[in-house]
């Protein structure tokens, strides 16, 4: 069978018993991680600058754009982690439906997409603190040498990530709490400022981009068809669409905790469509506020939502969205931290990475090998190298995951009609197809070096996979 050989259903549905992770979660708490992950840099900082560089006022439509994809996706998500609840979430679903190189494709895209996103998170984090604090630039800024703020931030969780899943359920809790009360208040206090002018027109006519953006920075259609490159207009609509989903990503990290919940059938489902909804419906809101606010063309591209405040002479507001970012990106990068464990956790378990790492302490239940080790790279990263700008690399990761999870759920219908499963997808095989071809769509209006860095990745991917895993995989030993 070699390389697309696959894993048995029976034998990840066997694993919810061996107990070596914690049941310790409530639907509650699921909720909590989902909202913890998902609203961060993407609403306080990227709706501002779409908005003023790409969609205008229809930079709401964006969103919406980006929530219907983002929840298509999420129902496929919902049917796998509900009827076969894991660790592995996208790595383990390709693993038993598409075959094991790809499972390590996924797996080793699902660890660039979370260790990625959690030192970019953490450079931004260390920046709003910055300016909450008054604290140095040279430590805590974009420019810093050694970003002091983001390595602390990322040591200080990764302490919590191992002591327990439910330590880090509690801190991700109030922390989501802060972050959703200053979202609401945005939008109760800012529609009261809306002006109908600044809506009008409420999607710019296109316009060709000034100068022209090198090839590299154009999206891939624009590129790949020869088109005239432009901003604004339903072109421009798309494009912020595809950046701004950077805003929805982090919602599968839930999937990943099946072996931690204590009612995953029914749980799972509550917490990936419940936490998605709440995010889409206050982005929602909050983007309409903004630009109805301020006129799009004098958008803060640093941050837009304090800047609008202060214009606005609300000041007692824009002081709470700063400590609303700091709180909120906390708890993104909680999650993102707990995330990595448990996708290491069970590549390790399958032998496609060294198998110590595939298992938990005995004490705290935890997979601290790769939670460790995971946030040592991602303290590296975050303390040298300049990153914020990678973001649209979580995104690509992240669309191509969803993209094959999409798949999955018809292949697996296919393969395990008997499967028990407690939630479907309406209208399969079309709905995962559309969601798929969908998430492809936004994945080709990012941009051509993008494109470049995530083929790099994956290259690189497989090259280790040629070199370890196919050798030191359990299904070797076992042909
Ligand atoms: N694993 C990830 N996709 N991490 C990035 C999450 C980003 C988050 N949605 C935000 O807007 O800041």
């Amino acid at each position: 069978m070699g390389i697309t050989r696959t894993l048995d259903v029976n034998e990840v549905l066997a694993r919810q018993e061996s107990g070596e992770l914690k049941r310790r979660l409530r639907a509650r708490d699921l909720v909590g991680f989902g909202v913890g992950i998902i609203i961060g840099t993407g609403i306080f900082t990227l709706a501002g600058v779409e908005a003023k560089t790409h969609a205008g006022p229809a930079v709401t439509l964006s969103f919406v754009i980006g929530a219907v994809v983002a929840g298509f996706a999420a129902l496929c998500y919902a049917e796998l982690a509900s009827s076969v609840p894991t660790a592995g979430s996208a790595y383990t679903y390709a693993f038993a439906t598409l075959g094991e190189v790809f499972a390590w494709i996924i797996g080793w895209d699902l660890l660039l997409e979370f260790a990625l996103g959690a030192a970019v998170v953490s450079r931004g984090w260390s920046g709003y603190l910055a300016n909450l604090l008054g604290l140095p630039q040279q430590w805590f800024g974009e420019d810093a040498t050694v970003n002091v703020g983001a390595v602390a931030i990322i040591a200080i969780l990764t302490v919590i990530a191992v002591l327990g899943i439910r330590e880090s359920a509690r801190l991700t809790n109030i922390l989501v709490l802060v972050k959703v009360a200053v979202c609401v208040l945005i939008v109760a206090v800012g529609v009261f400022f809306i002006k109908g002018a600044n809506l009008t027109p409420f999607i710019p006519p296109a316009q060709p981009s000034e100068g022209g953006a090198g090839v590299l920075h154009q999206p891939v259609v624009q590129a790949g068809l020869g088109l005239e490159q432009s901003v604004f207009g339903i072109g421009g609509v798309i494009s912020a669409a595809a950046i701004v989903f950077f805003a929805y990503t982090g919602f599968e990290a839930l999937a990943n905790l099946g072996e931690e919940t204590r009612n995953p059938r029914k749980d799972l489902r509550i917490g990936i469509l419940g936490a998605l909804g709440i995010c889409a419906l206050l982005y929602v809101g909050v983007s309409l506020v903004l630009t109805g606010m301020v006129p799009f063309t004098d958008i803060d591209e640093g941050a837009p939502l304090a800047a609008a405040f202060d214009s606005v002479g609300q000041h007692w507001v824009s002081a709470l969205i700063s400590l609303g970012a700091v709180t909120g990106l906390t708890s993104v990068m909680m999650v993102e931290l707990v995330t990595i464990g448990r996708i290491g956790f069970a590549m390790g378990r399958d032998g496609l990475l060294p198998k110590p790492i595939g298992t938990t302490h005995p004490r705290w239940g935890t997979p601290h090998r790769m939670t460790i080790g995971g946030a040592v790279v991602i303290a590296l990263l975050a303390a040298f190298v300049p990153i914020t700008e990678l973001s649209d690399m979580v995104s690509i990761g992240a669309l191509s995951a969803m993209a094959i999870v999409a798949i999955a759920v018809p292949v697996l219908r296919r393969k395990r009609p008997d499967l028990n499963r407690p939630f479907k997808v309406p209208l399969s095989p079309v709905l995962p197809v559309v969601a798929a071809l969908a998430c492809f769509y936004l994945m080709l209006n990012l941009d051509v070096l993008t494109w470049i860095r995530f083929a790099v990745w994956l290259a690189l991917g497989l090259v280790l996979y040629f070199a370890y895993g196919r050798r030191h995989s359990r299904l070797a030993s076992k042909e």
